[in-house]
């Protein structure tokens, strides 16, 4: 059983992997991006049939998240990586050439099965961890401490993702609004107990990271005892 297990959910840069990354040092969590298992599907279907990937997505495509194992560490244990038939793809799946298969993988309900069965080994595994994505609180983490919502305005979204990949030209800058998943997303993370939606438009990185801590601390502490009459007299 996690000790602790943080969801985050929200569309296209609205500051869910600045956050993972944030609280993962903090806490000494591992931090699993379940965008990256999408991009490397994506890249996986330029090399291999569908076919061949479909039958055991876990047995060829492994994804190790980030680990902090100390709270507080300066540098993880471990970076993202991932390995396809064992060889190292992390730093090839980020190609806008690549924009068409991950639009279709994300759009098919039986990848997103595979693909969520994959994560859920992941997050057996590796124990406290924090989970992005655009759809884990529901899908994947349904005991978390924390779910998280990030939103913030299609004009700041754009304006972060420009400034971010402002030197990488093989990088695909197109943000959109959010799409109806999103918006279906965002409705169940707010249904759920625990929950913490944070607009982003107006807030530093480093206050949205406190927002979160605090919503941590007021989930997980202990519920106050409410004093009966007959105790008060
Ligand atoms: N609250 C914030 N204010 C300003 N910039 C931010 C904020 N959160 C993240 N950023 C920046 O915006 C960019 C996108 O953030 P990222 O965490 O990659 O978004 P996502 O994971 O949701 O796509 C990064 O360059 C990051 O440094
Ligand atoms: N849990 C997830 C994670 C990613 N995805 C898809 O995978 C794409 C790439 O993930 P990403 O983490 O790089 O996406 P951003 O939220 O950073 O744009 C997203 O744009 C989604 O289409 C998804 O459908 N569900």
């Amino acid at each position: 059983m996690p000790r602790v297990a943080i969801s985050i959910d929200g569309p296209t840069a609205s500051g869910k992997s600045t956050l993972a990354q944030g609280l993962s040092q903090a806490l000494g969590l591992a931090f699993l991006d379940t965008g990256l298992t999408y991009r490397s599907l994506a890249y996986a279907l330029t090399r291999e049939s569908a076919e061949t990937l479909r039958d055991d997505l876990a047995a060829v495509l492994d994804h190790r998240p980030e680990v902090y194992r100390a709270p507080g560490a300066d540098e993880p244990a471990q970076r993202h990586g991932i390995f396809l038939r064992g060889e190292d793809i992390t730093g090839k799946i980020w190609d806008a050439s690549l924009d068409d298969n991950l639009k279709s993988v994300a759009r098919d309900p039986g990848w997103r099965q595979a693909i969520l069965r994959l994560h859920q080994d992941v997050t057996e595994r590796y124990g406290d961890i924090v989970v992005v994505g655009r759809d884990v609180a529901v899908t994947l983490l349904p005991d978390a401490d924390l779910r998280i919502y990030l939103t913030a305005s299609l004009a700041v979204r754009r304006e972060r993702r420009r400034a971010q990949y402002r030197d990488m030209r093989d990088r695909s800058v197109t943000v959109g609004p959010a799409t109806e998943r999103d918006v279906e997303n965002r409705a169940a993370v707010r249904a759920l107990p625990k929950s913490l939606e944070i607009p982003t438009t107006y807030l530093p990185a480093s206050a949205v990271f406190a927002a979160a801590l605090h919503g941590l601390r007021k989930f997980s502490a202990p519920r106050p005892v409410r004093q009966g009459k007959a105790n008060n007299s």
